[in-house]
């Protein structure tokens, strides 16, 4: 197993044009629908992504235990389908999967009519899931600040439910863009679905067969966007994306055009250039949490002063990704403080110009994130093949725009 990579570009110029992955947030979604659909729904450009190739191969299983590995969105859309489908799974992860909560999720399926067990402890995977004997309510309420995903994972299967349901969201609504998608998809697929103020409505309906195509990835976009701001000059074409997206990701274009790039649709996807970098910054990034990464690792290489807010979910993530940027950014010179309860500030550093090593917490954002700071001078990624989750082909299309890229053991 490969323990770290060196990554260094001789250069500095990039040109290219590279095929992102696609979205894994869009493909899992239309492959739960797809499966509730029945009959012959046709998915094209399915994400490459880990997190998209173990969920089409569990859809397709019927071992009675099912590892989700470190997906997220495995984890949450697999409770909610098997749980309201009746099937009979006990419902693993990662050490770090059984680490993130799915409370919100289990209580709001067991007030619907799903049995589901905790095997350890309580709140956390691993599940028991068995039989779903609907109790007929429609109404619930669900906290809506710690993770979007159950409430995606609720509104996928709520067609099902014989009165369907009708779903209040209590608190703030994070990750929201990733709950339009979600209703954008189910529409797609037929459903019906009405989202006003803060509560949302799906009538007991069938999903109907469709043919879809998954937009690439935007969140890998941003390491794109991250390799133009770090380059002394750079063109690249990212190609497969759309000006108007599922993925609220796509806000990526709107930050780094304060950040040093430039973008222009064309009909194949996207061309970034450089242009002025703002001095100092604020993003809030509640609807798009995994963008912090990418910015704070390139605000601390370019410089920036850097405010951030919207950084709760952050914590319950692969790893806990506000710890990880706090250790990581030191080497740059920089810390990310928190400066007031949820707001956080970075200020300019200087990098220390010796064994620039980062390291990666299980966590492909932490390596995607760090990685263009090669730019500026040779970096070590440790654990490298964490990218596998979303983007497994990263280091290749690294070396494609001329990255040296070294394995070590
Ligand atoms: O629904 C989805 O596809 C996702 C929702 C977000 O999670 P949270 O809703 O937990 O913030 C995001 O961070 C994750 O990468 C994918
Ligand atoms: C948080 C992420 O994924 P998930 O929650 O689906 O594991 C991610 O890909 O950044």
């Amino acid at each position: 197993m490969i323990q770290s990579l060196t990554l260094s570009h001789p250069t500095g110029t990039i040109t290219g044009s590279i095929k992102l992955p696609a979205s894994k947030s869009e493909a899992n979604r239309a492959l739960i629908i797809a499966a509730l659909a029945g009959g012959k729904s046709k998915l094209h450009n399915l994400s490459e992504a880990n997190d998209t190739q173990l969920l089409q191969r569990l859809l397709k299983s019927d071992a009675k235990v099912v590892d989700a590995e470190d997906a997220g969105t495995v984890m949450r859309f697999l409770t909610a389908y098997y749980a309201v489908t009746g099937q009979e799974k006990t419902l693993t992860g990662t050490e770090r999967m059984c680490q993130r909560p799915i409370k919100v999720l289990v209580d709001a399926l067991r007030e619907l009519g799903a049995s589901i067990d905790y095997l350890q402890e309580e709140g956390y995977p691993p599940l028991k899931i068995g039989n779903f004997k609907s109790t007929g309510k429609k109404k619930l309420t669900v906290r809506s600040d710690v993770s979007s995903q159950y409430i995606s994972a609720l509104l996928m299967v709520a067609p099902l439910l014989p009165e369907g349901l009708e779903l209040e969201l209590k608190g703030k609504i994070s990750s929201r863009p990733y709950i339009e998608m979600t209703l954008s998809l189910m529409r797609h697929f037929g459903a019906d679905a009405n989202f006003e103020s803060n509560t949302i409505l799906v009538p007991h309906q069938k999903y109907k067969p469709a043919v879809f195509h998954v937009e690439s990835d935007w969140s890998a976009a941003s390491y794109w966007y991250s390799i133009v701001a770090l380059a002394k000059d750079a063109e690249v074409t990212l190609l497969g994306l759309k000006e108007n997206s599922f993925q609220g990701d796509s806000a990526i274009v709107a930050i780094m055009d304060r950040l040093g790039v430039y973008t222009t649709f064309t009909k194949e996807g996207i061309k970034l250039i450089k242009k002025h970098c703002e001095k100092n910054v604020a993003f809030d990034f509640s609807d798009c949490p995994d963008l912090a990464q990418t910015i704070v690792a390139l605000c601390a290489s370019l410089g920036v002063t850097l405010e951030l807010t919207g950084l709760e979910s952050l914590r319950i993530k692969e790893t806990d990704r506000i710890q990880a940027l706090q250790i990581e950014v030191l080497a740059l010179g920089t810390s990310l403080e928190e400066i007031s309860p949820g707001v956080f500030r970075m200020k300019p550093g200087i990098i220390n110009k010796q064994d620039l090593a980062f390291r990666t917490y299980q966590d492909h954002r932490m390596a995607m994130a760090f990685a263009p700071i090669a730019l500026l001078q040779p970096v070590q990624i440790q654990e490298p093949s964490v990218v596998r989750k979303s983007y497994p082909r990263f280091w290749q299309d690294m070396e494609k725009v001329g990255f040296e890229v070294r394995h070590s053991n």
